[in-house]
C-alpha cells in the first residue's frame, strides 16, 4: 500500500460495526478497517496519532499472539497497521458518509490519526475464478453459546435462559430491534444437526446483526437496525437457487424454495461441524451435554431424533466455545476481582504497565492466562489474570465467523492446484454442485479493562428486564423442528479429497 498512490476512488463502503468502519478496494482483495469515535468527539480527536497507532497495533497483537493461539491460527487473519495520508482519509470519509446506516452515525470515522488496519477481504476470496459463479460469504455472529454454572450467579434464570435470548427482550423493549429473534446460540453450538439447522433457519428469518450474506463481495442479505420492513427472502432465494440446482433440477429448474433453503443450511451445518480435514480421528467435545438447552429456545427437544454428539474439538464453533468458557466465574463472580485490581491501580498507578492492563498482548500475556491458579490466594496477580481471561472470553462472545463458499466445477477443477492454496483447505462435495470453502474468524479486538463495570450493569438490566416483563412466561411456543437430517436426508455430503 503506497501512501502517495492512495486514491479514495479505489475504495468503497463495505460495512461497519460499533467501533470500526470497513472499506474495500474495488480491485484488490483487501479491506481497510478504520476506527470510529463518538460524534461529539469529532472536533477534537480523542487520541493522538501515536495512541491510535498503538490501539490498532494492540488489535493486531491480541489477534495474532492471543486469540490465534486459543482459536486456531488457521481461522485468523490479523492484518497489519497502515499509515494513510490524511487527505485520503478525509476524502474517503466524505465519500462513504451517505452510505452509512443512520443508526451507526452516532459515531464518526477517525479522520485524524491516518492509521488503519489492513486485512484480506474475506468476502472476496483470491481463489475465485471469474469464469465460475460468484463466491458466497456467510457471516455469523454467534454470541455466547453456554449457560453459566458459576456459584456466583445470583439469579436462577441465568442458569436456564441464555444471555442472548434474555437480551432479545431487552433490545426489543428498548427499540433496538422491532422483533425478537428466535435464534438461540445454544442450539447453534449444540453440535446436534437438527438444532443447528433450526438455529440457522432463525438467523435467516431475523438476521439482526448476527447474520449477513455477501455475493461477489456485496452484501445481499442483512437486517437494518430498527427497520420494520420484512426481509426479502424471495430475493435471497433467487440469489441462492443457481448454486443449488443439480441433477434433474438443473435441467428443469424445478426445485422448491424449501429445498434450496434446506440445502443451503445443510452446507453451513456441514462446514460448521468440519474439522479442516487431515487431522485423523475426530474428537468430540461432550462437555456441554446435559446443560446445553436454553429454556427460551423454541426448539422442541422431544423432536430430537439423534442424540447430541457434541462439537468436534477442532471445529470453529468448538474453539470459539472453549474460549468463551474462560469466563468461568460469570460477571458476578468476576466483578469483585475487577474491583480488587481497580483499587490496586488507584494506589499504585504505575502497576498498570506491569499488569499489562492495556497490553502489550504478547507471549507473556498469553502464558499468564494459561497458567492461572484455580484457587484465589487474595493476590492482585490472581485477580488480574481472571480479569484478562474474562476479557478474552468477551472477545470470543462478540466475534464473527465468515464462511466463504466458492462454487467449483468438478470436471474442470485442478485439485492439486487447489490443494496448494492457503485459504481453501478442504472440499465440500455434494451431488453437483461442489463448493470449496474456507472459514475465518473476525473482530478479535481486545475488550478494554474499563468496560467491565458496564458488563455488570448490562447483565443486571437484561436479567431484571426479563424477569419484570415476564420473559419466562412469554417463552415462545415450540415451533415445529425440522426432521433430523439422517445420512439419507443430507442433500449435501462431505467427501474428503
Ligand atoms: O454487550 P453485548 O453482548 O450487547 O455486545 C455488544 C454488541 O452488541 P450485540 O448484543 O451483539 O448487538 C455490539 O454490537 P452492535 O453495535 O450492537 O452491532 C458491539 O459488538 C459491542 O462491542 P464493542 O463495544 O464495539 O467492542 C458488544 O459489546 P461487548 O459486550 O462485547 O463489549
Ligand atoms: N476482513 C474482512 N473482510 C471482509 N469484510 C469484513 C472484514 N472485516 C470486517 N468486515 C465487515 O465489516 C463489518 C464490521 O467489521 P467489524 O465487525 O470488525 O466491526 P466492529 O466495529 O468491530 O464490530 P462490533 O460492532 O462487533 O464491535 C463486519 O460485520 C463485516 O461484514
Amino acid at each position: 500500500m503506497e501512501p502517495d498512490k492512495m486514491d479514495e476512488n479505489d475504495w468503497k463502503y463495505h460495512g461497519e460495526g460499533n467501533k470500526s468502519l470497513v472499506v474495500s478496494h474495488v480491485l484488490l482483495p483487501k479491506v481497510l478497517r478504520l476506527l470510529k469515535y463518538p460524534a461529539e468527539d469529532s472536533e477534537n480527536p480523542p487520541q493522538t496519532t501515536k495512541q491510535a497507532f498503538r490501539q490498532i497495533q494492540n488489535i493486531v497483537d491480541f489477534s495474532s499472539n492471543v486469540m490465534s493461539s486459543l482459536l486456531g491460527d488457521k481461522f485468523i487473519h490479523s492484518g497489519e497497521v497502515v499509515k494513510l495520508p490524511l487527505e485520503f482519509v478525509r476524502q474517503l470519509s466524505i465519500k462513504v458518509q451517505h452510505q452509512r446506516p443512520a443508526w451507526r452515525c452516532d459515531k464518526v470515522m477517525d479522520i485524524y490519526s491516518g492509521c488503519a488496519l489492513c486485512l484480506p477481504n474475506l468476502t472476496s476470496p483470491a481463489l475465485h475464478q471469474p469464469s465460475h459463479a460468484a463466491p458466497l460469504c456467510i457471516e455469523i455472529k454467534p454470541k455466547c453459546g453456554f449457560l453459566p454454572s458459576s456459584k456466583h450467579v445470583s439469579k436462577d434464570i441465568k442458569t436456564k435462559v441464555c444471555r442472548f435470548c434474555m437480551h432479545q427482550h431487552y433490545k426489543v423493549a428498548n427499540g433496538k430491534w422491532k422483533r425478537r429473534s428466535l435464534y438461540c446460540p445454544l442450539d447453534l453450538f449444540s453440535g446436534n444437526r437438527q438444532r443447528m439447522h433450526f438455529a440457522i433457519r432463525h438467523l435467516i428469518e431475523e438476521p439482526q446483526n448476527n447474520f449477513k450474506i455477501f455475493k461477489d463481495a456485496q452484501c445481499i442479505y442483512s437486517s437494518k437496525e430498527g427497520a420494520d420492513d420484512s426481509l426479502d427472502l424471495t430475493s435471497l432465494l433467487h440469489h441462492l437457487r443457481p448454486y443449488f440446482l443439480y441433477g434433474n433440477a438443473r435441467i428443469n429448474s424445478h426445485m422448491t424454495n424449501k429445498v434450496v433453503l434446506n440445502d443451503f443450511i445443510q452446507v453451513l451445518v456441514n462446514i460448521l461441524l468440519s474439522t479442516g480435514g487431515g487431522d485423523g480421528g475426530v474428537v468430540m467435545d461432550r462437555r456441554g451435554e446435559g446443560r446445553s438447552f436454553c429454556d427460551a429456545s423454541p426448539f422442541n427437544r422431544e423432536r430430537i431424533q439423534h442424540g447430541s454428539q457434541g462439537l468436534p474439538t477442532s471445529s470453529v464453533l468448538s474453539r470459539i466455545l472453549q474460549t468463551q468458557m474462560l469466563d468461568s466465574l460469570d460477571i458476578e463472580g468476576l466483578f469483585p476481582l475487577y474491583h480488587r485490581v481497580e483499587q490496586h491501580l488507584l494506589d499504585f498507578p504505575k502497576e498498570r504497565c506491569r499488569l499489562q492492563i492495556d497490553g502489550p498482548y504478547n507471549e507473556a500475556f498469553l502464558q499468564k492466562l494459561q497458567k492461572c491458579p484455580t484457587e484465589d490466594d487474595g493476590s492482585v496477580d490472581y485477580a488480574v489474570t481472571r480479569v484478562h481471561q474474562y476479557r478474552v472470553a468477551m472477545t470470543a462472545k462478540d466475534c464473527s465467523i465468515m464462511i466463504t463458499l466458492v462454487p467449483s466445477d468438478e470436471e474442470e477443477e485442478d485439485k492439486d492446484g487447489l490443494s496448494t492454496q492457503k485459504r481453501i483447505r478442504d472440499f465440500l462435495l455434494s451431488r453437483p454442485p461442489a463448493f470449496s470453502y474456507s472459514v475465518s474468524i473476525l473482530d478479535l479486538d481486545p475488550k478494554p479493562f474499563d468496560s467491565i463495570p458496564r458488563q455488570l450493569r448490562l447483565d443486571q438490566k437484561i436479567v431484571s428486564g426479563y424477569l419484570r416483563t415476564g420473559g419466562g412466561s412469554a417463552l415462545p411456543k415450540s415451533t415445529p423442528s425440522p426432521p433430523a437430517p439422517g445420512p439419507e436426508d443430507c442433500t449435501l455430503l462431505f467427501h474428503p479429497v
